[in-house]
């Protein structure tokens, strides 16, 4: 695979104290990179270091193996090949979207039909900037961005304050960049939920700091810590005090904590390797399935539940796992 970005240990102080640390990976042409992390984790901070709006303390980016240029070394911010689209971006006001769009276009009329499609803004073009909704915008400035003809896309927050019909399609349009026009995409969001279908690596920051990269499964399935694991879902955490498990001799082996996803602590026994016996203390609808709360010795164990396998709140459950479903954090 050819290297189209690469960060190497990009530092920024603010006050003395790192709000990006020493943060270093490589991104490849074609691939879909999501970047998650808590409020004020430093990921927008990140990405304007990267795509070239704010100076690093120390470290550096190459793009296509040289050097971005910060604005402390250049008249106009930004770097020519790397469309960046903010999270506050803004549209001209008082313009027609075509003519917005017009302002930045540097493809033939066929080529920016295409990109309309794909945005799904065809039928907007001759709407005033003013006269658009949220999401409608959101796909008019990633457009802007596309007829610059790119070869990366940077996106911050893309998905912040769009309901989830917006939120798909936004979804469905930025899996089109990729397989339709070949751009690779470097996206940073709060909610890692939102990008585990589209990417396909994943980067995880706390404090400043990268601490956790994979393929979006993986870092599902195995998060380093507990950070790692809220910031994806929902889990039941295991320790060797937890009283919920003493009763499970087999469990001696266990030396360390671990984490077991809801949907790996089933109570539809088939095969699992450890059972425990509870009552089942509530149950909550999150639309495609239900989390049922299950007392297990004082302890509250979640379990995923489809409607067709759903126990009566007050009942008496066996619940069970599989250690092939256990991942071992690090504190
Ligand atoms: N211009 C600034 N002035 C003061 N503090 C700043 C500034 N920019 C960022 N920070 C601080 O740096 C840290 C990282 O901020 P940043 O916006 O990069 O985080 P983030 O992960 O993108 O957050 P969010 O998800 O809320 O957008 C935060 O503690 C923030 O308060």
């Amino acid at each position: 695979m050819d290297e189209i970005l690469r960060v190497q240990q990009l530092t920024k102080l603010l006050d003395g104290q790192p709000i990006v640390q020493d943060v270093s990976f490589v991104l490849y042409k074609g691939q879909k990179m999501a970047i998650a992390g808590e409020t004020g984790s430093g990921k927008s901070s990140l990405l304007k270091m990267i795509t070239g709006y704010i100076q690093p303390d120390s470290g550096q980016t190459l793009f296509k193996n040289k050097r971005v240029e910060g604005p402390l070394e250049k008249l106009l911010p930004g770097h020519p090949g790397i469309a960046y689209l903010s999270q506050y971006f803004e549209l001209r006001n008082n313009y027609t979207v075509s003519e917005e769009l017009s302002y930045t276009n540097q493809l033939s009329d066929a080529e920016a039909d295409t990109i309309y499609h794909i945005c799904q803004i065809g039928h907007l073009l001759q709407r005033r900037t003013n006269q658009l909704s949220g999401g409608e915008k959101q796909r008019i400035a990633l457009a802007r961005q596309l007829v610059k003809k790119p070869e990366l896309l940077v996106l911050d927050e893309p998905f912040s304050n769009l309901d989830s019909i917006h939120k798909n399609t936004i979804k469905n349009v930025l899996h089109n960049i990729t397989a339709r026009l070949g751009i690779t995409t470097l996206l940073v969001s709060h909610d890692a939920a939102d990008v585990l279908s589209w990417a396909d690596e994943l980067l995880l920051m706390k404090d400043g700091k990268m601490i956790q990269q994979g393929k979006p499964e993986q870092v599902y399935n195995q998060p380093l810590n507990l950070y790692c694991a809220g910031l994806l879902g929902a889990y039941n955490l295991i320790t060797n005090h937890n009283t919920a498990f003493t009763q499970l001799q087999q469990l001696n082996w266990l030396t360390g904590s671990f984490i077991l996803r809801p949907e790996y602590l089933s109570l539809q026994l088939k095969n699992q390797e450890f059972v425990v016996e509870g009552k089942v203390a509530g149950i909550l609808f999150l639309g495609s399935h239900y989390l049922v709360q299950v007392t297990v010795a004082g302890e509250t164990l979640l379990s995923y539940c489809m409607a067709t396998d759903l126990p009566a709140i007050g009942s008496v459950v066996r619940a069970g796992f599989s250690s092939g479903n256990i991942a071992f954090i690090s504190e």
